[in-house]
């Protein structure tokens, strides 16, 4: 394995676009109340939990957390591995007349956020879903966009976007890789 081809955010970068999204959340939403985060495995997880925590900060409210695992709702699902692996769903509270946000670290081809909206609707009927990401890398295969962006940027299709996290990988950075460089 090479290096990347660039540091996409900082550690720091990375926070203040978090604190950038928490802001536009609370601006569209008129405030944090009747909210929900749920963050799509892997690290849709982790974002949504300093999500929460900066909504708790700037708004005072304590906004519900879930997880979900889109694994079994992929569109590709007979294509992947044989006994695909299966993480943990886990949303605590009726999604029902909440407005849900949906975060993740990467929006690509919008597959994943696909599977998400369908994974979710079979929680229940939510007042209305909103997406976040940290990284819009374009290259859309669907009628799919973000609501909130941390940063946007455009990439080649041989380009791979890798943010990584303290609470999964040890550190906070989005890289910008070339694919053929990480194999
Ligand atoms: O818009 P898409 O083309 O669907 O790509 C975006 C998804 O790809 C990555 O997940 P990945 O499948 O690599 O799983 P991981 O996050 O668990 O590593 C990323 O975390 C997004 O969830
Ligand atoms: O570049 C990409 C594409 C999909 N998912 C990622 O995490 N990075």
């Amino acid at each position: 394995m090479t290096a990347p081809k660039a540091t996409i955010l900082s550690a720091d970068e990375i926070r203040r676009a978090l604190t950038r999204i928490a802001h536009e959340i609370i601006e569209r939403n008129k405030g944090a109340e009747n909210l929900a985060l749920i963050g799509v495995h892997t690290r849709g997880i982790p974002l949504a939990t300093r999500l929460a925590e900066k909504l708790s900060e700037l708004e005072g409210v304590d906004v519900p957390r879930g997880m979900l695992d889109i694994t079994l709702y992929r569109d590709d699902l007979s294509e992947v591995a044989h006994q695909p692996i299966i993480r943990e769903t886990n949303v605590p509270f009726d999604i029902a007349r909440r407005r849900v946000i949906l975060v993740d670290d990467v929006l690509y081809t919008g597959r994943t956020v696909r599977s998400a909206l369908d994974a979710l609707i079979d929680l229940g009927r939510p007042e209305g879903i909103q997406l976040a990401v940290l990284v819009d890398r374009g290259h859309r295969e669907l009628p799919i966009r973000a609501d909130y962006v941390g940063k946007n940027l455009p990439t080649a299709k041989s380009e791979v976007v890798k943010v990584k996290l303290e609470e999964t990988d040890g550190v906070d950075i989005v890289e910008l890789w070339e694919l053929e460089d990480m194999q």
